[in-house]
C-alpha cells in the first residue's frame, strides 16, 4: 500500500476488482454516431476548426509562459462545487461526441464510475473534478479562447505524435520545423518521466495546478489522472512509452481505467443535479478545504 501521511490509501498494485456491472461501452454517442469519429461527427465544422487553432497555436512557447501565469494561482479563490456550476454554462467545442454543458459531462462520468467502483469515492470524486479546469474560458480566469482550454492533449517540446488528431494542422506550427523541438527526443531525456513534459495547455495541467497547491487529500493516482485525462495518444495508441518511468507506467493503469467512463458515458440523459449534489459535497468536504485556489 502507498500510505502518504493523512492521504487517501490506494491499494498499490490491484485495480479493484469490485465491479459487479462493469460499464460496455455503448455502440453510439449522443448522436446516435461513432464516438471519437473525427471525420464523420455532426458537429464537424465546430471541432475541426476548434482543433486547427489548438494545433497552430500550442507552441512550446506559448505552452510554457501561459502556465507559469497559471501556476500563480492568482485568478480566484472559491471552492471545488462553485467552479463546477460555473461549467453548467459551458459547451466543449472539440467534442465530437456531445453538446450538453460540462457539468452534466462530469456527473455523467462520476456516476458511470461509481456505479462499478462503489468503494473507491476518491475515483468518484476524481471523475466530478476531472474537467473542472474548463473554467479557463471564463472571464474571471482570463478568457481563454477554447484552442487552449479543450481538445486531446499531447507533449510539446519533441516529435509530434504519430496518432493526435487533425495532425495535419501541426504543419502549421512554428515548433514543427524547428531542429530543438521536432526530433523524438527533443528538449527530454529518455525515461525522464511525465512531470517533468510539457503538454498542450489547457484544462488538465490547469487543474493539476490547481490540485497540487489545494492541500488536497487525493491520492497521487488521482492528480496522475486528471493532468494526463486527454493524452489520448497515450491511453489509446501506446504513444510516449520513452519519456515515462516506474511510477508512471503504474499509474498509466489509473488514468486508462478511467479514460473509458470519461469518453463513453457520454448521453444526451440529464442527471438531476439537485439529487447527487448532497453526495458530491460530501466527498469534496472529506478532500478539500472549504475554499481553494484558482
Ligand atoms: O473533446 C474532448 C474534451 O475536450 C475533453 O475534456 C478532453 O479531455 C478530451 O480529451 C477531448 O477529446
Ligand atoms: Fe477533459
Ligand atoms: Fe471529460
Amino acid at each position: 500500500m502507498i500510505a502518504v501521511e493523512n492521504q487517501a490509501v490506494v491499494s498499490e498494485n490491484a485495480i479493484p476488482k469490485e465491479a459487479s456491472d462493469e460499464f460496455t461501452v455503448p455502440e453510439s454517442n449522443a448522436f446516435g454516431q461513432s464516438f471519437r469519429d473525427y471525420e464523420g461527427s455532426v458537429r464537424l465544422s465546430i471541432v475541426e476548426n476548434c482543433y486547427r487553432l489548438h494545433h497552430i497555436n500550442q507552441t512550446y512557447d506559448f505552452v510554457k509562459r501561459t502556465r507559469e501565469e497559471y501556476a500563480k494561482l492568482n485568478k480566484a479563490e472559491m471552492s471545488i462545487w462553485e467552479a463546477i456550476e460555473l461549467l453548467d454554462d459551458f459547451v466543449d467545442e472539440s467534442d465530437p461526441d456531445l453538446d450538453e454543458p460540462q457539468i452534466q459531462h462530469m456527473l455523467q462520468t462520476a456516476e458511470a464510475i461509481r456505479k462499478d467502483y462503489p468503494n473507491e469515492d476518491w475515483l468518484h470524486l476524481t471523475a466530478l473534478i476531472h474537467d473542472v479546469g474548463k473554467v479557463l474560458y471564463f472571464p474571471q480566469f482570463g478568457s481563454l479562447p477554447q484552442w487552449a482550454v479543450v481538445g486531446d492533449t499531447f507533449i510539446v517540446g519533441c516529435a509530434y505524435d504519430k496518432s493526435i488528431v487533425y495532425r495535419k494542422y501541426l504543419e502549421e506550427n512554428p515548433d514543427y520545423n524547428s531542429p530543438a523541438y521536432n526530433t523524438k527526443l527533443g528538449v527530454y531525456s529518455e525515461g525522464c518521466g511525465l512531470e517533468n513534459v510539457l503538454l498542450t495547455w489547457g484544462h488538465d495541467d490547469y487543474m493539476y495546478l490547481v490540485l497540487k497547491a489545494s492541500e488536497t487529500t487525493l491520492p497521487p493516482a488521482a492528480l496522475f489522472i486528471i493532468r494526463y485525462h486527454s493524452l489520448h495518444p497515450m491511453h489509446l495508441e501506446g504513444g510516449y512509452q520513452y519519456l515515462m518511468n516506474d511510477e508512471d507506467r503504474e499509474n498509466l493503469k489509473w488514468s486508462k481505467l478511467f479514460c473509458k467512463y470519461d469518453l463513453y458515458s457520454k448521453s444526451k440523459v440529464h442527471i438531476d443535479v439537485e439529487k447527487v449534489k448532497p453526495y458530491y459535497e460530501s466527498l469534496i468536504k472529506k478532500y478539500f478545504p472549504e475554499k481553494i485556489r484558482w
